[in-house]
């Protein structure tokens, strides 16, 4: 099930006697539809990305995801990283199945990861170990670990990053389908800004110190999106020149907020 995404009213400090990592950050994301967030490295992407996962709470502001406030994690809102972090002691389908057995799901699990292996093509390696896996192959058992869960909210922290263009481009078709697919929302951080083209329905551009959003850029290309089609080559200069600006004349933030009103409960239980 998809579900909206949204951050109002953002900041947050690590240390009170620094300016904020992040400030006045709104923004939402729709059900269904795909983030893309850019930016110079340290302008808080990756924090913004575990606020929304719930692994860090912001100082100041809110998340809501569907009607529920983000105040912790959830296994429907799953999070990637650059690296897999597979359990090298269990097999890949005992990997991928691991969240149902905590999540009390019985025998049945076994069939749902085997499935999911399947669908990211790695049926054949359900018995391997990951050490005996490619980097790709780790990321797409990751990948098989995370959607197993049904998620409705899929984050992405630059898992792409350490892999090979081919097998890199065959992954982000892969998630591009299965989220269509099951109508997840996605929110993807990369310093890749053809990635970003790519992957982004919209591509929030950020800026430092404090991090804000600078632009927000809605993504008029229709998928699969490719470098050398119309109108990628302008969509990048775009972003190039809002990079720019946001170096150099940080702005006031840009706030957007959904179209939908949402009916929004304050805590869930
Ligand atoms: N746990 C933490 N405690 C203190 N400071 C932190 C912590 N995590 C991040 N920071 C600081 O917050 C700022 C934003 O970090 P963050 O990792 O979110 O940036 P980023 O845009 O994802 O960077 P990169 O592109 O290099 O990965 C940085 O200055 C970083 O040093």
């Amino acid at each position: 099930m998809s579900a909206t995404i949204r951050i109002d009213n953002l900041n947050h400090w690590f240390n009170r006697s620094e300016p904020p990592v992040l400030q006045d950050i709104f923004v939402a994301v729709q059900a269904g539809q795909s983030l893309a967030l850019v930016g110079e490295s340290g302008c808080g992407k990756s924090t913004l990305l575990n606020m929304i996962a719930g692994m860090i709470r912001p100082t100041v502001g809110t998340i809501h995801i569907g009607q529920n406030r983000v105040l912790g994690p959830r296994p429907e809102w799953n999070i990637m990283f650059q690296h897999a972090a597979l359990y090298p002691w269990l097999n890949v389908v005992d990997n991928v199945a691991l969240g149902l057995e905590f999540a009390g799901v019985g025998k049945a699990r076994r069939t749902t990861a085997m499935d999911m292996l399947d669908r990211v093509g790695l049926l054949d390696k359900a018995r391997s170990r990951p050490r005996d896996l490619s980097g790709g192959q780790q990321q797409r058992v990751a990948l098989a670990r995370s959607l197993v869960m049904s998620p409705s909210v899929l984050l992405l922290d630059e898992p792409f990053s350490a892999l090979d263009t081919f097998t890199r481009t065959d992954l982000q078709d892969e998630v591009l389908g299965i989220v269509a697919e099951q109508g997840i929302s996605l929110v993807q951080v990369t310093h890749d800004l053809d990635e970003a083209i790519i992957m982004g329905d919209r591509i929030g551009v950020m800026e430092r110190s404090p991090g804000r959003i600078h632009a927000l850029v809605d993504n008029q290309m229709n998928g699969p999106r490719r470098p050398g089609m119309r109108g990628f080559a302008e969509m990048r200069d775009e972003l190039l020149a809002a990079f720019g600006r946001a170096r150099r004349n940080p702005s006031t933030p840009v706030r957007s907020t959904p179209t939908d009103p949402i009916e929004l409960e304050p805590e869930y239980s």
